[in-house]
């Protein structure tokens, strides 16, 4: 029978405070060998204070956090940062302008490069940067820097690798293609990775769990699908894509819109919900003479709506509509160019199972 392993890292109500307001509140997540996690949040959320916990540099108020099992801080007890067995990457965790290359990737090797150039040439292979194992920093490019980054905080194998916006200094078009090719050499080395970030789209494609962050608070975890898919609230909905919001009051646990009726279960008589739609799931329907399609359960009823503006943008183009009834600005999206004229009466559905129903707050 197998045992089961415990989590490679293991973060417990973690909560730290700067004059009495609390920071990190309350944090507990798990990362497995091999996984790679985003914490996500906008600018001062507390991300990099969680992270800086974890490597050791600031001490927590309150919470343990466990490596493989194995207490490496709480309140009482603490190993220093160099034997926590943990690799740092930081977006401005330069390299030493003074060490080629190689030396710089087997600075944290007992022995230096001479006695690890099997693992120095391995990594520098991986992050295709073999031909510069002489070259110093200043001669490379920002992107090579980053490789170079990237194998010195891997070389001494690290059981948890800390990355904290370590794509932020890089030129957009260069991003994405590092992001790919990190994620590869991180899998390949089965690392647990917990890394900082502000951008949905990166955690979108680098995460296998995304730690949702808000006011110090992990608000929602999960894979990214369920993040996009089943957002907690009106603010994690919005935080991955622009968001149509419809506000109705509830009468007998349904909603009245222009789009029909929506079931706010639990929602009391009288409070007021946010009905959320992205603007993809947003279904758009030609005008046949003042007719529209016909209601369906999956779809409700159409509502009538003219078209403010439209903007192509490049992979997909954006119209903005008004409702007849109401005048309510609702955006749309749909692939490929699709430009009517302003003014131009259509009709809008939303897709039931597209849509997101919060009591409103
Ligand atoms: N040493 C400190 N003393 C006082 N306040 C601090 C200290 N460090 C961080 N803070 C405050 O704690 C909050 C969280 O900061 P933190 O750097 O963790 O956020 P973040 O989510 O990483 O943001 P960013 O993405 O901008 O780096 C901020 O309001 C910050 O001003």
């Amino acid at each position: 029978m197998s045992v089961k392993q415990p989590p490679r890292l293991e973060v417990q109500n973690l909560t730290r405070a700067f004059e009495g307001r609390r920071v990190v509140d309350d944090v507990s997540f798990a990362i497995e060998a091999g996984q790679v996690a985003c914490l996500l949040g906008p600018s001062g959320c507390g991300k990099s204070t969680t992270l800086r916990i974890v490597a050791g540099v600031d001490m927590q108020d309150a919470g343990r956090i466990l490596v493989d099992g194995q207490l490496i801080c709480d309140t009482q007890f603490r190993i220093p940062p160099e034997r926590r067995a943990i690799g740092l990457m930081f977006q401005d965790f330069a390299l030493f302008p003074h060490l080629p290359v190689a030396e710089n990737v087997a600075f944290g090797l007992t022995g230096g490069w001479r006695a690890n150039r099997t693992r120095v040439a391995e990594l520098l292979d991986r992050v295709k940067m073999s031909p510069h194992l002489e070259s110093y920093p200043h001669e490379l490019s920002g992107g090579e820097q980053q490789r170079v980054a990237l194998a010195r905080a891997l070389a001494p194998r690290p059981r948890v690798l800390l990355m904290d916006e370590p794509f932020s200094g890089l030129d957009e078009r260069l991003r994405d293609g590092i992001r790919d090719e990190t994620l590869a050499l991180l899998k390949d080395e089965g690392t647990a990775v917990l890394l900082v970030t502000h951008e949905p789209h990166e955690a979108m494609r680098m995460a296998d769990l995304i730690l949702l962050m808000r006011d110090g608070r992990i608000v929602q975890q999960g894979a990214p699908y369920n993040l996009y898919n089943a957002p907690v609230d009106r603010q994690a909905a919005a935080f991955f894509s622009d968001v149509n919001v419809l506000t109705a009051r509830v009468e007998g646990a349904l909603t009245g819109t222009p789009f029909g009726q929506f079931l706010a279960p639990g929602v009391p008589d009288g409070s007021e919900v946010d009905i959320v739609i992205r603007p993809q799931h947003l279904k758009i329907d030609f005008d046949r003479a003042g007719q529209g399609p016909a209601p369906t359960a999956e779809n409700g009823t159409a509502a009538r709506a003219r078209v403010v503006r439209a903007r192509y943008l490049g992979r997909e183009s954006l119209i903005e509509f008004a409702t007849m009834e109401g005048g309510i600005g609702l955006n749309a999206t749909v692939p490929g160019v699709f430009l009517p004229p302003p003014g131009t009466p259509m009709w809008l559905m939303l897709r039931r199972d597209r849509c997101f129903v919060f009591p409103r707050r």
